[in-house]
């Protein structure tokens, strides 16, 4: 646990610039090499940021049980201290960190299900975090289509699928208690398309660039004041026949809270997740079936909450 890791340089992509041919061949190579990078002048600014992480503060920060009335249901709302373990092999008791789901806003019947603290609790909650879904989301939207043009698709490729205008977003907003001896968030990829991640700077967030080679090797994921990290999911991994890499990433603790938030973007559920025709070829054929990536996810989520049943009993027992 204690051992000291380097510090990784990824590679920085600037969403502004205009050359998007240069830009989308520097994503291709980050996503190759480390299926992770730094994305600067995405229009989130720094001052709404710094006001997203205020609120986050304030409810992790309410009682105990004004959070436990908005326990998560419909993978939308509060998961208590140690109720995930990302690795499922894990013998601790869970990971220590909460966490809050805001699903997708995109649609009516998806935005019913979505939890919001009270207004006499917290005034300013729900509109910070419907700004902030809202400007990440069009963050993820323009960085996917330079991500077609990385994997010579069309540009409106992930448009064209209703992946931009049904996407399935999660926003989660995660406080990390920093016990030492325990991991924040055990090894894991994540399971989608794209992962956005932004953090209050407090350090911890380490990848394993190669996942199949032991003993793993951990990297540093340095913070760099107001970029967003972007990671490749493993249903991308997927559909590019493993060319772009979903990598192995943990939260390590330091002693001190650190707060984030990830956003999750995944295609519609129906969409069928098919290895991309520039990802194959005779020599390299598709690895994978096709899958629907509603059927995809939902089995990957199964394995790391079980059922809502299990999740209500392990509330109890903490
Ligand atoms: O908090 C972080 O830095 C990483 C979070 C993460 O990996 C996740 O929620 O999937
Ligand atoms: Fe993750």
């Amino acid at each position: 646990m204690g051992e000291t890791a380097a510090t990784l340089n990824l590679p920085i992509i600037d969403l502004s610039s205009l050359d998007r041919i240069s830009t989308s061949n520097s994503i291709r190579q980050a996503c190759v090499e480390y299926g992770f990078f730094y994305l600067v002048n995405h229009g989130v600014d720094q001052d709404f940021m710094k006001q997203a992480f205020e609120e986050s503060a304030k409810f992790f920060s309410l009682p105990i049980q004004d959070k436990t009335k908005l326990n998560r249901k419909e993978y939308r709302g509060y998961t208590p201290l140690y109720a995930e373990k990302l690795d499922p092999t894990s013998l601790s008791k869970g990971d220590p960190k909460e966490s809050y789901y805001i699903g997708s806003l995109a649609d009516t019947t998806s935005a019913s299900l979505n939890q919001w603290p009270s207004k006499d609790l917290l005034p300013n909650w729900k509109p910070t975090m419907e700004s902030l879904f809202g400007k990440i989301l069009s963050a993820g939207n323009k960085l996917l289509s330079v991500i077609a043009l990385s994997l010579d698709l069309d540009e409106d490729y992930f448009d064209k699928i209703n992946a931009l205008s049904k996407p399935e977003a999660f926003l989660r907003l995660l406080r990390y208690s920093g016990e030492l001896g325990y991991c924040g968030a055990s090894p894991h990829s994540d399971y989608g398309m794209i992962t956005l991640l932004m953090t209050n700077g407090v350090p911890g967030l380490q990848i394993c660039k190669d996942k199949l080679k032991q003993p793993q090797v951990w990297e540093d994921v340095s913070h760099v004041e107001g970029a967003i990290i972007v990671n490749i999911g493993d249903m991308m991994e997927r559909w590019t026949n493993c060319v772009y890499q979903s990598t192995l990433h943990r939260v390590m603790p330091t002693g001190k809270e650190r707060y984030s938030v990830a956003f999750f973007m995944d295609p519609p559920s129906d969409c069928i997740v098919e290895c991309f025709g520039s990802c194959c070829s005779e020599s390299s054929p598709p690895r994978f079936p096709p899958i629907r990536s509603g059927d995809y996810l939902n089995e990957r989520f199964k394995m790391i909450y079980g059922s809502e049943k299990e999740l209500k009993s392990s509330i109890q027992s903490n």
